[in-house]
């Protein structure tokens, strides 16, 4: 019998299992594993779960949280080589999207099938980011929505319209290997993944195993340009818009030259002056769902 580590978020999202519920889940959806389930506390997590990996030595970890508790568990077993899955308990669960596990029913599928892909991460100023990293529009709305210190989809959403409209352009630099191009964005996005959590597809052409990212700025300026933006995102077309140009690089020096708000992968990070990212190509294995095999893969 192999043995499967359910790592358990009790806070994040809206979800209230108990450990008899996620016992009982995971002997139906989890067959052949013996489950072990541990609940993070918010302290000490990461060196937590390291221990419990080697105390157990699992094939199988699933990740029951949103995308912080992923990235936790991602930092934590970095060297191990594990096999991870996310069971997606988050609110917005974007980077799971991200790999074809919109619903938890997904996870118990991707289960079953379990394809293994190696996933690209990048690394920015020594920090891990899995997802969506950026600067301007999305991280100002993100800070509202922590300072409102609410959870869930509905501050986030309530927030956006007044921030699109009011948010300013911004001047960055951006160093590529052959070139270096001064811009005006109302945001600049650094991609692993394709989605944020609210289905907004940003990076149309975003592959997480390719050994590349994207930077995408995005400044749009008129009406009509902010109607045409939100089309495609929800179409997954940006990259087809004047007001968006996207470039697919290994590595990259954005200087933030007029002091935009910073996040990476839902976290504020401040107001740093300059970010350097690189990609670790293949730095992790997860498990990912049907649709993350059939398109967004290199
Ligand atoms: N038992 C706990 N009590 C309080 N905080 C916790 C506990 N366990 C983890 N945390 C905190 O939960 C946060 C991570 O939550 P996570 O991002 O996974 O969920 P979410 O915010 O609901 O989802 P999403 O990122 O999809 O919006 C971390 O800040 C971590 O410190």
């Amino acid at each position: 019998m192999k043995n499967c580590l359910f790592v358990y978020n009790p806070i994040s999202g809206s979800n209230d299992f108990d450990r008899d519920e996620i016992n009982e889940m995971l002997e139906i959806k989890v067959p052949g594993f013996t489950p072990y389930i541990i609940e993070t506390t918010g302290e000490n997590d990461e060196e937590m779960v390291l221990a419990e990996f080697q105390k157990y030595q699992p094939d199988l970890v699933l990740i029951g949280g949103g995308d912080g508790t992923v990235k936790m568990v991602a930092k934590s077993l970095k060297e191990q080589n594990a096999n991870l899955l996310i069971v997606p308990m988050g609110s917005a669960n974007g980077l799971a999207k991200c790999m074809g596990i919109e619903m938890i029913s997904d996870a118990w599928e991707a289960v079953r099938d379990f394809k293994v892909h190696q996933i690209d991460a990048i690394l920015m100023n020594g920090e891990l980011c899995l997802h969506l990293a950026d600067f301007g529009m999305n991280a100002n709305l993100i800070k509202k929505f922590e300072q409102d210190d609410g959870r869930g989809m509905f501050g986030y959403v309530k927030n956006s319209l007044s921030e699109i409209f009011s948010s300013e352009a911004k001047k960055f630099l951006l160093k590529f290997d052959h070139q270096t191009i001064e811009i005006s964005a109302k945001m600049i996005v650094i991609a692993n993944g394709d989605q944020y959590g609210t289905g907004a597809i940003v990076n149309c052409k975003g592959v997480m195993d390719d050994g590349k990212f994207e930077v995408i700025s995005l400044n749009p300026e008129t009406a009509e340009d902010y109607v045409k933006m939100t089309m495609a995102f929800m179409k997954g077309n940006l990259d087809e818009l004047e007001c968006i140009k996207t470039w697919s690089v290994s590595s990259c020096q954005i200087d933030n030259l007029e002091g935009a708000e910073f996040q990476i992968d839902g976290e504020m990070m401040g107001c740093p002056d300059s970010i350097s990212a690189k990609i670790g190509k293949h730095a992790f294995q997860f498990l990912t769902g049907k649709s993350f095999a059939s398109c967004r893969t290199s």
